[in-house]
């Protein structure tokens, strides 16, 4: 059989999803399409399958799972794990590699794990809708059901390893305690639950437990206006990246993206991406779409996609995104939750390109009201661990 050439598939964006796999789907080869391991990676890659397969009826797909390095090592700390040369490889390198070689057409990633750059030959082919971007509060099973923040112990011990999480709890509650916790959900809340655990509370991502159908399991959503919690860049939503030379996918993925969350999550990803923050750094946002006509933006609430009770909220689709304006809530926080910068802005952007610009600008408000001297201490105290760990293992 002939191979199949990006350019014999060249269709106008106009084009059906027929157009692209009539009469020749038979000979199309299945679509491979990479996932880490855990039980939620392979919901995630069969929600990205699902998505393909809606558009693309007639094509046929492969879910490969691979162990990747990340996964493999479970007792090294993290941040040890994921310092300097491994910090990109660590999840990603084994997938990557198998598709730059063409064992794999497609990986799933969540957004939110995704380098802010990628190897130069790959590219993020698309971002799917969104799901819940909250983060989620936990609490033991000794604590009554609807426990939240403001209503914990005073020296509750919250188990988390993320920086963002931890510094943003600091500032509102002092008192806390924290201790890392990792390992995927399940190992998480399994900690949480053991007899004599030292967890009083634990905060996830509502998206991964909605996905598993864990979300009894939420106390609290946390949010701007509960809580006072902003999520990580990307969270709860799904990327694919691809080869960058593959204009077959680039094609097909057009059918599969989402515009209103492609957008927000590029101009989140680009305000990190001025921040030079990776994603052990304290930034937290919160990305909302509200109507906007002639330049008055029209109610004083954003538009939520999520109730207070985690249920959706129809968002009419029908509505063109182009009248509406992009809201983006963002804080940096310093790591003992000290220091913080927050700044809120509302735009109306049309292209991917004007959400970056939205990022990007709001990054150097940040920056000049402060942000800079708290990701620089950030930056410098890290450099200093680093230094630490090599001296460590030299004298080892
Ligand atoms: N860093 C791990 C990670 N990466 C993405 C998610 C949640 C799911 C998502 O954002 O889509 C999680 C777990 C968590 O933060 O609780």
């Amino acid at each position: 059989m002939a191979s199949v050439t990006a350019s014999d598939l060249q269709t106008p964006s106009h084009s059906t999803p027929q157009d692209i796999t009539k009469s020749t789907s038979t000979n199309f080869p299945p679509i491979n399409i990479g996932t880490r391991r855990s039980v939620l990676a392979q919901i995630q890659a069969q929600s990205v399958e699902k998505a393909l397969k809606d558009a693309y009826p007639d094509r046929t797909y492969n879910i490969c799972p691979i162990l990747v390095q990340g996964d493999k090592d479970k007792i090294t700390p993290l941040q040890q794990l994921s310092q300097g040369e491994n910090a990109k490889s660590l999840w990603t390198g084994e997938l990557e590699s198998m598709l730059e070689k063409g064992e794999l057409d497609v990986i799933v990633h969540c957004l939110k794990d995704m380098p802010t750059q990628l190897p130069e030959n790959l590219a993020l082919g698309a971002i799917l809708e969104r799901e819940d971007p909250r983060d989620a509060l936990i609490v033991s099973p000794r604590l009554p059901k609807g426990t939240t923040l403001a209503t914990l112990p005073e020296n509750s011990t919250i188990g988390t390893s993320s920086v963002r999480r931890a510094a943003q709890l600091r500032r509102l509650y002092p008192t806390f305690n924290f201790i890392d916790l990792r390992g995927n959900v399940g190992t998480r809340l399994g900690k949480l639950d053991a007899d004599g655990s030292p967890f009083t509370a634990i905060i996830l991502a509502a998206a991964g437990l909605k996905r598993l159908g864990m979300e009894d399991r939420i106390s609290q959503y946390l949010s701007s206006d509960s809580g006072g919690m902003l999520y990580a860049v990307g969270q709860g939503a799904l990327a694919i990246e691809i080869r960058k030379n593959d204009h077959v996918m680039k094609d097909m993925l057009f059918n599969v993206k989402c515009e209103r969350t492609t957008r927000a999550c590029s101009a989140e990803r680009a305000l990190l991406r001025t921040l030079e923050g990776g994603c052990s750094v304290p930034i937290g946002v919160e990305t909302s779409w509200r109507r906007w006509t002639s330049g008055v933006a029209i109610g004083a609430e954003p538009a939520k996609d999520y109730d207070r009770n985690g249920k959706a909220i129809e968002l009419d689709h029908k509505e063109n995104i182009n009248d509406q304006e992009l809201v983006l809530k963002t804080v940096v926080v310093s790591v003992d939750g000290k220091d913080s910068v927050e700044h809120e802005t509302a735009r109306r952007v049309t292209t991917v390109e004007e959400a970056e610009a939205l990022g990007r600008d709001v990054a150097k408000v940040l920056i000049g009201n402060g942000a800079d001297k708290i990701l620089e201490k950030i930056s410098a105290e890290k450099q200093w661990a680093a230094k630490k760990l090599v001296e460590a293992s030299g004298a080892a």
